[in-house]
């Protein structure tokens, strides 16, 4: 598994508003949206292309286009969801599915509530956004559903990691040799007894939706 920590001012300026307790849903979710857009240029980097002929007023010219099929974009609801429109603003022919995953805040065991995505995801190449990796249970599990249906190419975007949860995924994709990356805007220090990155953000899906029980 390839890890990226992207590594640019701009990220690290935007993420410091993000943790910041005292910082509204309104301007979280706009962050949130911003960073993704950052995260984008750098997830995208092997996205899958090919040539593409073209004549511009001067000459001819090869060019490149997004190969088809298209790549599919998976937000993990409902804190990815705060992350999908900054990834379609750079993607806006990518299909998008959908996966409802809730944390036992007792048990730390992720739990799938919803699914919509294709059924047969043979040969596509696919991005998977969630802003917390914490145990890494969620996305272990997400990026394992979407290996099952066929995927043959996986990126998973972040804006925290912690080291935690990028060793159990680590561990997790052991016995796959389909190639997974992880984007993430920062690995922080550590999970605490609650299971929550510390230093991080808190609740992701609470600071951009408000709390629901
Ligand atoms: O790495 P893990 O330990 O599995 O934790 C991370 C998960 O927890 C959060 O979702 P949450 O369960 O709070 O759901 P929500 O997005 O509806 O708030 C977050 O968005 C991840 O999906
Ligand atoms: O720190 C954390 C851990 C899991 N989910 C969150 O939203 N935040
Ligand atoms: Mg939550």
């Amino acid at each position: 598994m390839d890890v990226h920590v992207a590594d640019h001012p701009l990220i690290a300026h935007k993420l410091t508003y993000l943790r910041d307790k005292r910082t509204d849903s309104p301007t979280f979710r706009r962050l949130a949206e911003e960073l993704m857009t950052l995260l984008a240029y750098e997830a995208t980097r092997d996205v899958r292309v090919e040539p593409f002929r073209i004549e511009t007023p001067v000459a001819p010219t090869t060019g490149i286009k997004l190969s088809n099929p298209k790549p599919l974009i998976v937000p993990i609801l409902r804190a990815g969801l705060g992350m999908l429109e900054g990834m379609v603003r750079l993607l806006p022919s990518a299909e998008v599915g959908f996966l409802g995953m809730q944390r036992n805040e007792e048990t730390l065991e992720p739990v799938t509530y919803a699914n919509r995505l294709p059924d047969d995801l043979t040969g596509r190449q696919v991005f998977v956004l969630d802003p917390m990796l914490a145990t890494g249970g969620s996305m272990a599990d997400a990026i394992h559903y979407l290996l099952d249906r066929g995927a043959d190419n996986i990126t998973a975007v972040c804006l925290l990691a912690a080291p935690e949860g990028v060793a159990h995924l680590e561990a997790s994709l052991a016995s796959t040799d389909i190639p997974v990356k992880v984007v993430t805007g920062a690995i922080d220090e550590r999970l605490n007894e609650k299971g929550y990155i510390v230093p991080g953000l808190g609740d992701a899906g609470d600071r951009l939706y408000g709390v629901v029980d």
